[in-house]
């Protein structure tokens, strides 16, 4: 899965452009502000509907516009756009047809970002890391977003007759019935992809010279306890969570833990090894994918950002071996260019654009 062409109109700064993008790797340099980030946020929204940025579309729309739009051609054959109104309005497409979903647009256009952002992932909340688990299972198990789905209807359900004041049994176990129905469900799919990944990624920190790096160990916890079934969980919790007025125990209360014996990962490691730890679990995430269906399209906001040359050279390196395309953004040409130039041919190639006050233009191939 490739980004062919990509459109856009009135995101942030970016008035207008119309790019045709190389199969492998796309640079985009530029000073602060010029609209690097944007460019980035811009393929985001056409693949989740959302921005990483700002949760208010009207912040992501050009100042004095009334709208938005993102449209892009894939090499799968398949056409996204997405367009937001200053009214809070808004449409999204795949191929003319109106989405259904958020999945279906992340069904056609599987997407892994790096940014300042993705340290979250190991001094955030739990619900971050859920999320990168949850992401590798959505593409690898077709059963899942439905399965996640139902658990969700019968959480809301369970919560809301726990505010009601008054349990009244009988009608609350029939949704935990569902509840403990989809929940197991739901954990036997992450806990299977979950110990797929801790294997790819430590085989990924394998490749890396000796350090605390190599020491880190993941840690799946599932939300509720271990010897107990979820059914047997939620009616031992039953009076406390009527206490607290919602469910406490359940897969939404999962996590995916990153230690240094023992310790938790960003207490111990450097910002470049965070970086590096996201690196590989990103870059796990998306090899567990592509043996089951199109390798994904990474994002990397400012490579250079935290990491020496030889860590970005190896970042590149694996990006090359599960990606299909990736675009990636610095400051300097040269310097965001020469890890992707040290791979093997197509990767070796990247396209390189220019940002200025939002204009993006190609460079010539031999100005590179
Ligand atoms: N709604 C908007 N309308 C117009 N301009 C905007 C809007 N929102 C943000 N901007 C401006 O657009 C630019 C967006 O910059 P962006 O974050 O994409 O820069 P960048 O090239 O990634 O910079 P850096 O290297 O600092 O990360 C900034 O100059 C910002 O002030």
């Amino acid at each position: 899965m490739a980004l062919t062409r990509l459109l856009l109109s009135n995101f942030r700064n970016i008035c207008k452009a119309d790019l045709t993008l190389a199969p492998e790797v796309n640079v985009f340099y530029g000073v602060n502000g010029s609209g690097k980030t944007s460019l980035l946020e811009a393929v985001h929204m056409l693949a989740t509907g959302r921005s990483f940025r700002s949760r208010q579309h009207k912040s992501v729309i050009q100042h004095e516009s009334s709208g938005l739009t993102v449209f892009s051609q894939l090499n799968s054959g398949f056409n996204l756009g997405v367009e937001r109104l200053s009214d809070g309005s808004g449409r999204v497409r795949i191929n003319q047809a109106a989405a259904e979903s958020s999945s279906q647009l992340a069904n056609c256009l599987p997407l892994q970002l790096i940014n300042s952002e993705s340290f979250s992932a190991l001094d955030g909340g739990p619900g971050v890391r859920r999320r990168l688990l949850d992401w590798t299972v959505f593409h690898v198990e077709h059963l899942f977003a439905q399965e996640w789905k139902n658990y969700q209807i019968a959480l809301r359900q369970r919560n809301a007759l726990l505010r009601r004041g008054k349990i009244d049994a009988g009608v609350i176990s029939v949704w935990e019935e569902q509840l403990a129905a989809s929940g197991e469900q739901v954990n036997t799919f992450r806990l299977a992809q979950f110990t797929l990944l801790q294997a790819a990624v430590s085989d990924l920190l394998g490749e890396l010279p000796k350090s605390f790096l190599s020491q880190v160990e993941m840690g799946y916890r599932r939300g509720w306890r271990k010897e107990m079934e979820l059914r047997e969980a939620l009616i031992e919790s039953r009076e406390g969570d009527f206490s607290q007025g919602h469910t406490r125990i359940g897969p939404h209360r999962a996590d995916v833990r990153f230690t240094v014996a023992g310790e938790p990962a960003h207490n111990i490691l450097s910002r470049g090894q965070q970086k590096m730890l996201v690196c590989a679990m990103r870059t796990a995430m998306a090899e567990l994918v592509c043996r089951h269906r199109d390798r994904p399209v990474f994002l990397v906001d400012d490579l250079p950002a935290e990491l020496d040359d030889n860590n970005q050279q190896i970042f590149a390196h694996w990006v090359s071996r599960c990606a299909s395309q990736v675009l990636v953004t610095g400051i300097e040409a040269g310097i965001t260019s020469r890890p992707w130039r040290s791979l093997d041919a197509p990767w070796n190639c990247p396209k390189v654009f220019h940002v200025e006050h939002g204009d993006i233009s190609a460079e010539a191939s031999a100005a590179q």
